[in-house]
């Protein structure tokens, strides 16, 4: 039997097709009571990871469970865990509730349980309504729905948010999010941050089929600090001023200014005017999660070191295949190339937002 946690746990899970390596040694933990974002670009190994945690393809190395177990070993697998992937079709001519009907034979559970999915998913009124002439939003919704007929535990959507109008990609956000605050396990993959951003507590990043950062959001905000980008007549002088004054987080940009972390620009320019060192412009620059998103899964940007210093915990070049990047920037602290940042796996949920009405939005019906 699964032990009824609600825990996915991927370990060194792989996936070769041929000569590509979809997925690689990739391992997170998904706890229960949060939702968990798996998010990384177009062709990053995500549905692939998915379909495996699904049993749906067999993996090459390592195990993806649910409950402990893997997807094959659940008993009735419809009650642990709902998914809704990619590109599911649904009989055109077959309306909504009979549709749902039939998936609710198929898993043992009563008729009467489409229709409160229905009303669940606000597909009540489009109940009589043939799937084929549902709209985008609709289909999603239907489909979400045929996740829920089992009451699972476990909630794993592929791409969610595609195609959505800002309306649906709200109300899907507060499902969500209500859904986690009952205590389940919600794992929504995305390549877009900013569409789950503000859903998630907990994110995976992979690119090229393996992980990039495996932690909480709020810790990879805050791992975003802003800087000050200074023009001075004399760059390595003004560094040097600045060091000595304790400002460490100092390094140059390629374009021939000073990136400094850590400090102010009253501060920096009353340094400079010290020094004797003239200062032609500064600039600050806000932290930015999707900068960092770009660079985490684009592997374009690695750290360089400051001046004639090592570069602050959790900057530097990564340990895999990630290009050379434009001096300054690099991982965030918690940047876990195969796992975890200490402390975080298994961090406790942090839930903000209560559900709100679940019929408005989402390509309702019409
Ligand atoms: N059945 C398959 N046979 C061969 N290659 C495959 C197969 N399925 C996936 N791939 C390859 O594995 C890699 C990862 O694909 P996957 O669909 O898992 O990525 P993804 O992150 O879900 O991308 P997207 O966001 O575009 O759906 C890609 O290079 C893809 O072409």
């Amino acid at each position: 039997m699964h032990d009824g946690s609600g825990r996915i746990v991927v370990q060194n899970l792989g996936k070769q097709f041929g000569p590509v390596n979809a997925v690689q040694n990739l391992s997170f933990t998904v706890e229960p009571g949060s939702v968990t974002g798996f998010l990384g670009p177009n062709g990053a190994g995500k549905t692939t990871t998915l379909r495996m945690l699904l049993g749906l393809v067999t993996p090459t190395t390592g195990t993806a469970t649910i409950n402990g177990r893997p997807h094959d070993q659940l008993g009735n697998p419809a009650r642990v865990v709902g998914s809704v992937l990619e590109n599911e079709g649904f009989h055109p001519s077959r309306t909504a509730r009979n549709h749902l009907r039939v998936y609710a034979a198929a898993i043992g559970v009563p008729d009467q349980r489409a229709d409160e999915v229905l009303g669940l998913v606000g597909l009540g009124a489009a109940a009589d309504r043939k799937a084929g002439g549902f709209s985008l939003g609709m289909r999603q919704r239907l489909a979400l729905a045929t996740a829920l007929l089992g009451n699972p535990q476990v909630l794993v959507l592929d791409e969610p948010t595609n195609g959505l109008d800002p309306e649906g990609i709200l109300w899907l956000r507060n499902f969500l999010r209500g859904y986690a605050q009952q205590g389940r396990t919600v794992l929504v993959s995305s390549h877009l941050l900013n569409e789950v951003e503000q859903t998630i507590d907990q994110v995976v990043i992979i690119s090229q089929g393996m992980t990039r950062y495996y932690g909480s959001l709020d810790q990879l905000r805050k791992s975003q600090q802003s800087r000050v980008l200074v023009q001075p007549a004399d760059a390595a002088g003004l560094a040097k001023a600045l060091q000595e004054n304790g400002i460490t987080q100092v390094s140059p940009t390629p374009d021939g200014r000073v990136a400094v972390g850590g400090s102010s620009v009253q501060q920096i320019g009353d340094l400079a005017a010290k020094a004797g060192i003239a200062v032609y412009g500064m600039q600050e620059e806000t932290a930015d999660l999707e900068r960092m998103f770009f660079q985490l899964t684009q592997g374009q940007y690695a750290g360089a070191p400051a001046y004639g210093q090592a570069p602050p915990p959790g900057y530097g070049a990564p340990q895999q295949q990630v290009p050379q990047a434009p001096p300054g920037y690099g991982p965030p602290p918690g940047y876990a190339p195969q796992g975890p940042p200490p402390g975080q796996q298994g961090a406790p949920p942090q839930q903000q937002q209560q559900p709100q009405q679940q019929n408005e939005g989402w390509g309702g019906p019409r």
